[in-house]
């Protein structure tokens, strides 16, 4: 009841970008969205590779048979026995943590088709026509992901996870904390990290700084971006950084004004938006007024943080609303961690309320270390899926993300915590057996 009410709200106030054109699908990973289901098997010709194999699809028993002997790819005639074949052979097969390979998960498997005449189109716009054309997706899993890792893990292996998830097309990768680390130990070499992505362009760094100790040290390393983070939980912000809300304001307002004098951008976060792990519920109320202050100091962006997950959209609509009241919507992120599976559902309403920024965190990695229980962001392959099915722009190439989600979790020795990477890791599993 509230959602509806807020959405119809934000219909009636809001000017929303319609979704005018639904693009064509053009991998074998991507989404069903509802207009594929519809117009399935309209294409004429697809083919499909995996490295040297070639074989033919057997229309009726929708397998295929190798007719090229060095080679590793099919042609069909006929998408929809394709598509079946790909799509629904993986439900028959048993679960499978596949790993990705340059080899095996390549850029030349592909799967194309064409939608000509769209009927969905209309249902589309009715329901989700008030969500963004482009979704900014801000990359934590190095800072957020990691920060919480027991093991250290060693720079060469975050400067190449960072590299990796810029090559996927990602426009902003949060590099690093410059925290006290006695506090964060896994991000004590913050300094080394910058240094060492310095070279990369196409990507944007930001880092989180907690006081102006940590914005100096940032700056000299090299940083030309910022993030400060306060919380609505006056709990929460006493043991995440051992002040006051109030008190963490001030510090911030002088990080903020030396940034200022700088040129430098500084990103505000809240955490605790909906929920604290001390206090319980957190009213909306107090989110807005930390937004406020951080926004009248100078933050280009406010990133709201859902930090132990317990956010519904039932929750998380009203806190939108509240904060959308002090703050340009424009300038808003949303930043929620996957605790109760909620995170996707979240995400969804917001962009319907017009948020534009998401902040995810490659294979759902992360947790914050002073939020007990809180569990990992939600991850970003399952957030770009999930957009690529609403025909919503990431600039973001599925595939190299899920390279990059393999390499991190091979280094913390660990499967995925992205449902789309394990399901799509079974699909290229079932594809090499076929
Ligand atoms: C904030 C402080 C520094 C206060 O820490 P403190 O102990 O209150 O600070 P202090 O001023 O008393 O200094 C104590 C020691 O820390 C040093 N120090 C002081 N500042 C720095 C600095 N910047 N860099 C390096 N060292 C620093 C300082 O020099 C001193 O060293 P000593 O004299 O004992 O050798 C500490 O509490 C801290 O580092 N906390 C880390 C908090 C953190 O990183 N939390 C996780 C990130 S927030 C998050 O995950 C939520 C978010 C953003 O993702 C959104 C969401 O999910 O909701």
């Amino acid at each position: 009841m509230v959602v509806a009410k807020t959405l119809n709200k934000f219909s009636r106030r809001r000017s929303f970008l319609a979704l005018t054109s639904v693009p064509a699908m053009s991998t074998f990973e991507e989404p069903l969205g509802s207009n594929n289901l519809l117009t399935i098997g309209l294409d004429t010709e697809q083919s499909f590779s995996f490295g040297a194999f070639t074989g033919r699809v057997n229309k009726r028993a929708g397998s295929f048979s190798n007719e090229g002997g060095s080679g590793y790819s099919f042609r069909s005639e006929n998408e929809q026995n394709v598509r079946k074949a790909l799509l629904w052979g993986r439900q028959a097969n048993p679960r499978v943590f596949g790993t990705i390979s340059d080899a095996s998960y390549t850029p030349h498997c592909y799967y194309s088709s064409h939608c000509n005449y769209n009927p969905a189109r209309d249902v589309k716009h009715k329901f989700f026509g008030t969500i963004p054309e482009y979704v900014k997706i801000v990359e934590v899993g190095p800072r957020d992901g990691l920060q919480n890792e027991k093991e250290i893990v060693p720079t060469s292996v975050k400067v190449e996870l960072i590299k990796m998830l810029v090559s996927s097309g990602l426009p902003i990768v949060e590099a690093t904390s410059f925290v006290s680390p006695k506090w964060v130990p896994q991000l004590a070499d913050a300094k080394d990290v910058i240094k060492a992505i310095q070279s990369i362009g196409g990507a944007r760094f930001p880092v989180l700084t907690p006081n102006l100790k940590g914005f100096e040290a940032a700056i000299a390393a090299g940083a030309k971006e910022v993030a400060i983070f306060a919380a609505a939980s006056e709990s929460f912000s006493r043991s995440n950084i051992n002040c006051s809300i109030e008190d963490s304001l001030a510090r911030y307002r002088d990080v903020a004004l030396a940034a200022r004098n700088l040129s430098i951008p500084v990103r505000g976060y809240i955490s605790c938006v909906v929920g604290c792990p001390v206090e319980g519920a957190v009213p909306p109320t107090k989110v807005a007024y930390v937004a406020e202050e951080l926004l009248n100091m100078g933050c280009s962006e406010i990133s709201l943080g859902d930090t132990i997950g317990v956010g519904t959209p039932g929750t998380i609509s009203p806190m939108l609303e509240a904060v959308m009241d002090v703050v340009p919507v424009e300038k808003l992120a949303v930043h929620f961690h996957d605790t109760y599976a909620q995170a996707l559902s979240n995400i969804l309403v917001s962009l319907q309320m017009g948020i534009s920024t998401v902040d995810s965190s490659v294979s759902g990695l992360g947790g914050c270390p002073y939020a007990k229980g809180a569990s990992g962001n939600v991850a970003t392959e399952d957030v770009v899926y999930m957009l690529n099915g609403l025909g919503v722009k990431t600039n973001v190439d599925l595939r190299k993300l899920m390279l990059a989600g393999d390499f991190i979790c091979k280094n913390l020795g660990r499967p995925s915590g992205s449902k789309v990477s394990i399901a799509l890791c079974r699909i290229t599993a079932n594809a090499s057996k076929l």
